[in-house]
């Protein structure tokens, strides 16, 4: 374990057992329905890797970078679109998939987004739910985990870039962020 990480919260065993459990739910929701399948950059990369590979059934892949906190703590509020879909999402099963849900802000924008852009369906599947960190209402459909108000890193969340690449979920230092 780094020397930053006050916990480890959700080990890699734990993370990967869920994947395969939500895929199995995701394989028959989906089944011959071709789903969009739109992975928010970048914290969902490691998430939306290994999920895919348990989702037994075709989909198509397309990525969106939405960013919301720079390099803070605490999100500013204003969702900005980094990168666009390639990919339309008229008439289409769309799946998010994110790693986390905390303010509601960067996901309740996406949602909303894509019902304007006519999908046919919008279903939200998150790693880890912070529902305590909500400034407005949002149910993911799918949540892996729920996680306290804290700020957490690893599996693809990040501390200014950092933590990103650890397999597991974890609790950094207070000192790491309050310097
Ligand atoms: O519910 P919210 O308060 O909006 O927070 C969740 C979002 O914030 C993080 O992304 P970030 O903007 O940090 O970009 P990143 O994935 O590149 O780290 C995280 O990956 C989610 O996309
Ligand atoms: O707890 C968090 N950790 C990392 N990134 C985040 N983005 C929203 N909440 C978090
Ligand atoms: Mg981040």
């Amino acid at each position: 374990m780094r020397d930053e990480i006050k916990e480890i919260l959700i080990t890699e065993e734990e993370i990967q057992r869920k994947i395969v459990e939500i895929g199995k739910g995701l394989t028959e929701e989906y089944k011959g329905r071709f789903p969009l399948v739109v992975g928010v950059l970048k914290g969902s990369l490691p998430f939306m890797g290994d999920l895919i590979q348990r989702i037994d059934t075709h989909i198509e892949l397309d990525v969106m970078d939405v960013s919301s906190y720079g390099n803070e703590t605490v999100s500013s509020g204003e969702v900005k679109i980094v990168k666009d879909l390639n990919t339309s999402v008229e008439g289409r099963d769309v799946l998010i998939v994110e790693d986390i849900i905390d303010s509601g802000l960067t996901l309740s924008y996406l949602v909303k987004l894509f019902h304007y852009r006519k999908a046919k369906s919008v279903k939200l599947v998150t790693l880890l739910d912070k529902p305590e960190g909500r400034k407005v209402e949002l149910v993911p459909d799918i949540v892996g985990f729920t996680v306290p108000d804290e700020f957490v890193v690893g599996y693809g969340l990040d501390y200014a870039e950092r933590y990103r690449n650890l397999p597991y979920i974890g609790i950094l230092k207070p000192e790491v962020y309050n310097g």
